[in-house]
């Protein structure tokens, strides 16, 4: 400790420091209450950036310091697997396979069989997206009448995903059966729940949840039912289909169950709670859409866009860059160390001394507050400004996508289907109201959702757009 120049860093005042059911039981009333992220973000101000918490008597560090966050993802990689909390939660509701719960040679191994999915060519299949493109255009209505955004965003990347993973695609937008909403009830459910439990520590893991064990019951049925109906009728028709990489290297079927699940969560949450979270701003930022409108028509005209056109919406890209800054779904994360170690920062009165972290102890760090620093992103670091993207480069202080060794493999995925949907969203509307005076409330599960919807209503274009065709099925 004395070679690192370790100072200690602070405690949360705990009025019971023993156990810290001060703590847990705050941290359930915010969860309770929406809140769980400003509270982490205010104690980071009030506590330290870096500071220690005890949770039901295991004392954990909490940080939102860039260096410490590199050190925990890249060059401390070793010293910090996913811990056993979260290989405890995943493995009950994705499965003891699946990539986001394992670690070493299992976790390599998924790695290396998932990664061929994500080539270039594949992943700009835009004959599928543009597929649930149109079904989600069709959804929304042009009289100026109001609906809830996030409900079709989290069916449009659900039936994107399923069609990508399986060659068939649940198609929630246009005739959704009762097993797809009984999937997509339960999905949200068991992660929603796991999450909790895993936050809230050991003790919670014990109780008996009998809904949380059918919910993971109905989604591992529901998958299955799948993946048979796609292996029946041999290769699928898409051209490329996730699942078929893993059935051709004859994986056991519980183990490509694991991945897909864990890849649609990969898939479907994240990428919708994003989208959810711009368009509730955008709703409220007119002189942004302006703007990308301007670009998107400049760009694309009425032609449906092309890998190429995306990559050349400079405005485009740096609303979706501001977006993933101040609302990155997976908002917090969480390592624990498997042996002593010593983190750069948050040690000592001034928090910029090394801290020495034993064998056993966890750290959390929310990637939600690093993003909003003022220090890190100026002052007005709370404000929705693509604008600071022009000049702004950044390191580990931006980790939407994580970063390291496990750093998100479908980020060029998930980029593709964000900027293709907002640029087709805005060549069919011209503009798009908030229907819905409070403030942005977030709900913080394994990924972030807002928790009153997303309830606008969009004006159409006088033009027309790049025609679309409701696919039945
Ligand atoms: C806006 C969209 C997305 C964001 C912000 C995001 C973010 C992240 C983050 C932060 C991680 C690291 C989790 C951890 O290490 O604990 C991650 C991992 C992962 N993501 Fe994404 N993700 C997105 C979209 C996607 C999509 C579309 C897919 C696949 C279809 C995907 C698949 C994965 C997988 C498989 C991992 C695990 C990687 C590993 O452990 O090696 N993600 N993602």
């Amino acid at each position: 400790m004395r070679i690192h120049n370790c100072q200690p860093a602070p405690s949360y005042p705990h009025s019971d420091p023993l156990l810290g059911i001060d703590w847990t039981m705050t941290l359930m009333r915010k969860a309770q209450a929406n809140e769980t992220l400003q509270w982490f973000h205010g104690l980071y101000t009030e506590v330290g950036n870096t500071h220690w918490n005890n949770n039901l008597g295991t004392w954990n560090l909490t940080t939102n310091e860039p260096e410490n966050v590199k050190a925990i993802l890249a060059t401390q990689f070793e010293s910090w697997p996913i811990a056993s909390l979260r290989l405890r939660f995943g493995l009950l509701a994705l499965g003891p396979h699946a990539i986001f719960s394992t670690n070493g040679h299992e976790w390599q191994e998924a790695r290396a069989m998932i990664r061929p999915s994500f080539v270039r060519n594949q992943i700009a299949d835009f004959e599928c997206i543009e597929k649930h493109m149109c079904n989600f255009l069709a959804r929304l209505p042009s009289d100026g009448s109001k609906i809830d955004l996030q409900d079709l965003l989290y069916d449009f990347t659900m039936d994107t995903s399923t069609d990508f993973m399986f060659g068939y695609s649940t198609n929630t937008l246009v005739k959704p059966s009762p097993e797809a909403l009984e999937f997509i009830e339960s999905f949200t459910y068991s992660l929603f729940t796991a999450a909790n439990r895993g936050r809230a520590g050991w003790v919670a893991f014990w109780l008996p949840n009998k809904k949380l064990n059918d919910a993971v019951w109905k989604c591992k049925r529901f998958i299955d039912h799948y993946m048979e109906e796609a292996l029946a009728e041999g290769k699928p028709k898409a051209s490329y289909v996730f699942m078929n990489q893993m059935v051709e290297s004859g994986a056991s079927h519980e183990y490509i169950r694991d991945q897909l699940l864990a890849m649609i969560l990969g898939g479907r949450d994240t990428t919708a709670s994003t989208l959810s979270a711009l368009f509730w701003t955008l709703a409220r930022r007119p002189d942004v859409v302006e703007k990308l409108r301007a670009e998107i028509t400049k760009e694309l005209g009425d032609e449906a866009p092309t890998w190429e056109t995306l990559k050349n919406m400079s405005y485009l890209n740096m609303v979706l860059k501001e977006a993933l800054r101040l609302w990155p779904p997976v908002a917090s994360n969480f390592r624990c160390a498997n042996k002593d170690v010593v983190l750069p920062k948050g040690g000592g009165p001034d928090g910029q001394s090394p801290v020495f972290v034993p064998k056993g102890s966890g750290c959390r760090w929310v990637t939600w507050s690093m993003h909003r620093r003022k220090d890190l992103y100026e002052e007005d670091a709370e404000e929705f400004r693509p604008e600071r993207w022009e000049t702004l480069r950044t390191s580990w202080e931006y980790v939407p996508f994580s970063g390291g060794p496990r750093i998100c493999i479908g980020q060029q995925f998930a980029w593709t289907m964000m900027s293709y949907l907002v640029a087709r969203v805005f060549q069919t509307f011209r503009a798009i109201e908030a229907r819905d005076d409070r403030e942005m409330a977030i709900k913080l599960g394994v990924t972030t959702s807002l928790p009153n919807g997303c309830w606008v209503s969009l004006a159409s274009v006088t033009t027309e757009a790049t025609p679309c065709h409701v696919v039945q099925t």
